[in-house]
């Protein structure tokens, strides 16, 4: 290792510390690495092949390596792995020092690292990152947040590294304390409800349409030229197109119908209920996972109720396309519902044109409609909510019977549509001026004298139902 003192700090060569280290690199600052994993420093310092980059099991010679004030990015695992890299930093960091959480950490306990350490004069960020292995590589999109003039010590670095759209940068200060993981935790939750979206899309084309991989793939590539262009049109398009390594066929169909979750779409779905938003596209999805897991019971169940179904779903591909980009505008408007309200009530000050514009690249939830939705937040700084800004509103009234025609016909074929059926019945109740859910406060006042308020006249009222 050379002597001369480095830009940038990571601890972490996994999956995303490798790629980010390398990126960095590339952009004309010199950056060094901590492992445990003598393999990991030394796979480094080989696939970096220049003296740029630098790696170390030990942490003195990594901090004696840093220039100051020190610039350090965490990419270890969430949770026990972040406190105690933490831990075994503190008494060697100076004050001004920067740390830097780049994983999927939970925000309060960004909240409470960055307390304990500014008891010290350590800068803490929690920087969300997004993108995956290509993504740490070649550009992600970074969501920081945390203390505005310190974050001008890594602004050069995280612009110069970040995913570029139209020239600007997909990275920015987003706000105070865990703001940047909040973000983050939010995008992953409209990442769950977009891949649900797609996996519904996906069962009613190949059980409803009977369409063979090669007609799904080339629908698919189709759709990712048009309004519906994103990452995850764009890898679905890809994946079925893979052939099965091991067998015959295409390797999706080989895959276990269970999915994992880490817990980035259940933090949001709790958080969203603590808060008192609604996001039920993003519910759903962590709810399929769930079901998803429960593999020899849907097994079972199968045997049991073999019901006959229907012959095919009366539905056309461009149908599919208007249901699924109606569905992917109801999440967005969801997430960003959430982070609106969670702005208040956690005193983030998010700006959520800036945010729309830095998911624009770089990041899992990447699509040509985030311009859109950067538009309607640019036209009118203070919307409240995305479907009620009139050009959003267009595109959805357009769509929007589709939408419902496709979740009728999913119903009917006996094939679950949760995600679609809950961005309709979202937007359903969403624009309607009167809900039934007078008749519950009735109820409610009837069982409990919960009382209620009256439409036609102000005031607290109660009532004696029973005659
Ligand atoms: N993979 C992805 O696509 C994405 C991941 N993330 C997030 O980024 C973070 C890192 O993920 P990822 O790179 O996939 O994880 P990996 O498991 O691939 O890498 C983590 C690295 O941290 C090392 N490590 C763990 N503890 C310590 C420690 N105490 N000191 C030094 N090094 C340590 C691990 O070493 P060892 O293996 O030897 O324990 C490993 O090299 C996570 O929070 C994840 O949720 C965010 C976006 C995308
Ligand atoms: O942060 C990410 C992308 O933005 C990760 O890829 C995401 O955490 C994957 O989540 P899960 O394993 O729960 O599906």
């Amino acid at each position: 290792m050379s002597q001369e003192k480095y830009d940038f700090g990571l601890i972490g060569l996994g999956v995303m510390g490798k790629n980010f280290i390398l990126n960095v690199a590339d952009h004309g600052f010199s950056a060094l690495g901590y492992d445990l994993d003598q393999g990991k420093v030394e796979g480094l310092i080989e696939e970096a092949g220049n003296d740029k980059v630098s790696a170390t099991t030990d942490a003195d010679t990594f901090l004696a390596g840093l220039k100051r004030p020190r610039k350090i990015m965490l990419l270890v695992p969430a949770g026990k792995p972040v406190d105690a890299v933490i831990e075994s930093l503190r008494p060697k960091l100076d004050e001004g020092d920067i740390i830097i959480d780049g994983g999927n950490s939970f925000y309060t306990d960004t909240d409470r690292r960055f307390e304990s350490l500014a008891k010290d004069k350590i800068h803490f960020f929690g920087a969300g990152v997004s993108g995956g292995a290509k993504g740490a590589r070649v550009g992600p999109s970074i969501m920081p947040g945390g203390n505005k003039e310190a974050y001008e010590h890594i602004r050069p670095i995280f612009e110069a590294a970040s995913a570029k759209v139209n020239g600007e940068p997909c990275v920015a200060h987003l706000g105070n304390g865990s703001a940047g993981n909040y973000v983050k935790m939010v995008h992953n939750g409209i990442e769950y409800g977009l891949m649900q979206l797609i996996s519904e899309v996906y069962d009613i084309m190949k059980h409803g349409l009977r369409m063979s991989n090669v007609e799904m793939k080339a629908t698919f590539e189709a759709w990712n030229q048009a309004e519906l262009g994103s990452f995850l049109t764009e890898i679905t398009a890809d994946i079925l197109g893979v052939p099965d390594d091991l067998e015959t066929g295409a390797l999706v169909d080989a895959i276990l119908d269970k999915a994992k979750q880490k817990g980035t779409g259940k933090w949001t779905s709790q958080n969203a209920m603590d808060l008192g938003v609604p996001i039920p596209t993003v519910d759903a999805a962590v709810r399929m996972r769930e079901i998803s897991s429960f593999k020899s019971m849907r097994v079972e169940a199968a045997k049991l109720y073999t019901l006959p179904m229907a012959e095919r779903a009366d539905l056309s591909t461009d149908e599919l396309k208007a249901a699924l980009y109606t569905s992917f505008i109801v999440t967005y408007a969801q997430g960003l519902h959430q982070l609106s309200e969670a702005s208040k009530e956690y005193n983030y000050d998010l700006n959520l044109e800036v945010i729309a514009k830095i998911w624009r690249g770089g990041c899992i939830i990447r699509a040509k409609f985030l311009e859109e939705i950067r538009k309607a937040y640019s036209f009118n700084k203070s919307l409240q909510h995305l479907l009620l800004n009139e050009q959003i509103a267009e595109l959805v009234k357009t769509n929007l019977p589709h939408l419902a025609k496709v979740c009728a016909e999913g119903m009917r074929l006996g094939l679950p549509v949760s995600a679609l059926a809950a961005s309709l019945n979202y937007f359903n109740a969403f624009k309607a001026e009167r809900l039934p859910l007078n008749l519950i406060q009735a109820q409610r006042d009837y069982f409990g004298s919960h009382t209620y308020e009256r439409l036609d006249r102000p005031g607290i009222f109660h009532t004696e139902w029973e005659a």
